[in-house]
Formats: structure tokens, sequence, C-alpha cells
């Protein structure tokens, strides 16, 4: 555990309270215990933890996608009790629906919300726009890459407006040109929308370079071990910002950190 004292203080509000949550599936595997983590307004914050310490299931209690078995989670201050419009979340697998075209994927979260036709395929043409698929409106997942279809995951997020996007392994799925390519990108979403970002990822690397905060999660049953706000100075050239040793410090720092859990 860690001493709530030595948290750094980000100087903005938490928008997303996750307070004493425990998650035990059905079968009896203990996910998490007693977890409790605020993630601040504006930022983006990562959880990074071994493989299977319980990171998705956090990340879909506070999406309200599946119900915690104890404790509570807080959404600008109300508590969650299942999805809401003020959500949005963004599936390692894209999860688009194949039987639909681009924009009726991006449109699906307007769509659910009865949103009428003519203003959803509006707002879901900017929303493809501006993820560099236009062109693509009326084509199909399969006809797409990966990156292509990982873009449209991401317009149909933006396209409901939700104040918290949650993250799960986004870039996994594409080469790491892509991937890097992604990350510039979201470091331009995380600055100019004023959205809140909760994101999760194997890369220590990809942690350090996106994130405002890192919550290093143990073991399973899942628990806070660290806080980190890697305060990458941005601005100049990504490939400088890789090779600066403040940054290559804090990956390093962290690494030692996780490799405990990998024996
Ligand atoms: N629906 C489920 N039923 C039973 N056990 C589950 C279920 N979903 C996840 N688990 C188990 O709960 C634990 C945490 O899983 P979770 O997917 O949240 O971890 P993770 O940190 O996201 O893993 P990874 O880093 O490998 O993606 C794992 O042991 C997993 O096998």
């Amino acid at each position: 555990m860690i001493d709530p004292a030595a948290i750094p203080a980000l100087a903005t509000r938490p928008i997303v309270e996750v307070k004493s949550v425990s998650k035990t599936y059905a079968g009896g595997i203990e996910a998490l215990s007693g977890i409790s983590l605020d993630f601040p307004e504006g930022r983006l914050t990562t959880l990074l933890g071994p493989s299977g310490c319980g990171k998705t299931t956090l990340l879909k209690i506070i999406a309200g996608l599946i119900p915690a078995s104890g404790g509570q989670v807080f959404v600008d201050g109300r508590e969650v009790k299942g999805p809401g419009p003020e959500r949005a979340f963004v599936f390692q697998d894209f999860a688009l629906m194949p039987w639909a075209s681009v924009i009726r994927n991006v449109a699906f979260g307007l769509e659910l919300r009865g949103v009428a036709h003519s203003e959803r395929e509006a707002i879901a043409e900017r929303q493809i726009a501006r993820v560099g698929l236009k062109g693509f409106e009326r084509k199909y997942p399969h006809e797409l890459s990966g990156g292509m279809r990982q873009r449209v995951g991401l317009a149909r997020a933006l396209a409901v407006d939700a104040k918290v996007v949650l993250m799960d392994e986004p870039f996994s799925a594409v080469d790491e040109q892509t991937r890097r390519k992604f990350q510039e990108e979201l470091l331009e979403l995380v600055a100019n929308e004023g959205k809140s970002f909760i994101f999760v990822t194997h890369s220590i690397e990809e942690a350090v370079y996106v994130s405002d905060r890192i919550a290093l999660l143990s073991r399973r049953p899942s628990r806070v071990s660290a806080i980190i706000e890697p305060k990458i100075v941005r601005g100049g050239d990504p490939e400088k910002i890789r090779r600066n040793s403040a940054y290559l410090d804090v990956v390093e720092d962290i690494w030692q950190q996780l490799k405990h859990y990998l024996d």
C-alpha cells in the first residue's frame, strides 16, 4: 500500500474517484481487493501493472459495464450504477459492428441515445474527418487496416462527446509506426479537448510518454503500489524526448518496480 500523503498533487480536481473497489468473479477469482484511486480531470492517467492484475476489470467497472463486488465509483460526483453518457470506452479489439458501415459504427453511440439520423450523421462525419478517415464513411470494417479500424473506434468514442474516455490497450494491435503516430494524436486530444482519459497499456515506454499520471498496480488482487507523474516536457521532437535522460530514468524506475512481479 502507498501512503496517500506521498501522492503528488496534480492541480485539478478528481473527475473519477474509485473508493475501496473489490471484484471477485464467479468461480472465486479475486481481481481487485479494496482499490482506491483518483483520476484528475483533464489529464491522462494510465493503469500499468502485471498481466492479469485487473486493469481491464477496473476500467470496465468505471465504465459501468460490470458491477463491482464492493466499494464505489464516482464520476463527476455521481455514483456509477451502469454505463452513462459521460463515459466512452475504446476497446482493444476495436469492437466494431462488422455489418455496419464506418459512419454507422461511429454514430452508434448517438443512435443508442436517440439522436436524429441527420444530426448523428453530421457529428459522425466530423469525427471521421478528424481521425483522418474522410472518404471512408461508407466502407465496412473488413475493408480497413487495423490502424484504420482503431481510428473508427476512437471516432466512435469521441462522437458521444463524453467527459471521460476509457481506453483499454487501444494501440496494442497496430504496428510500431502507427502506434507512435497514435500516441502523438492522443497527446493532442488530451491537450485540446479538456476530456479526462484513463488508459491501459502493457508498455512502460508508452505509459511514460503519454501520461500525466501513472498508477502502478500490484499483482492480483490488485492494489495501487505507486503513483508516478512523469512530467515530460512536451512540444519538442518526439525522438529527442524518447532519448531524454529524465524520460529514460522514469522508464527504468518503473521497470525496477514492476520486474518483481514477473518472477
Ligand atoms: N469474466 C471473467 N470471469 C472470471 N475471471 C475473469 C473474468 N475476466 C477476467 N478474469 C480474471 O480476472 C483477472 C484480472 O483480469 P483483467 O483482464 O482485469 O486483467 P488485466 O490486468 O487487464 O490483464 P492483461 O494485462 O493480461 O490484459 C485475471 O486473472 C482474469 O483471468
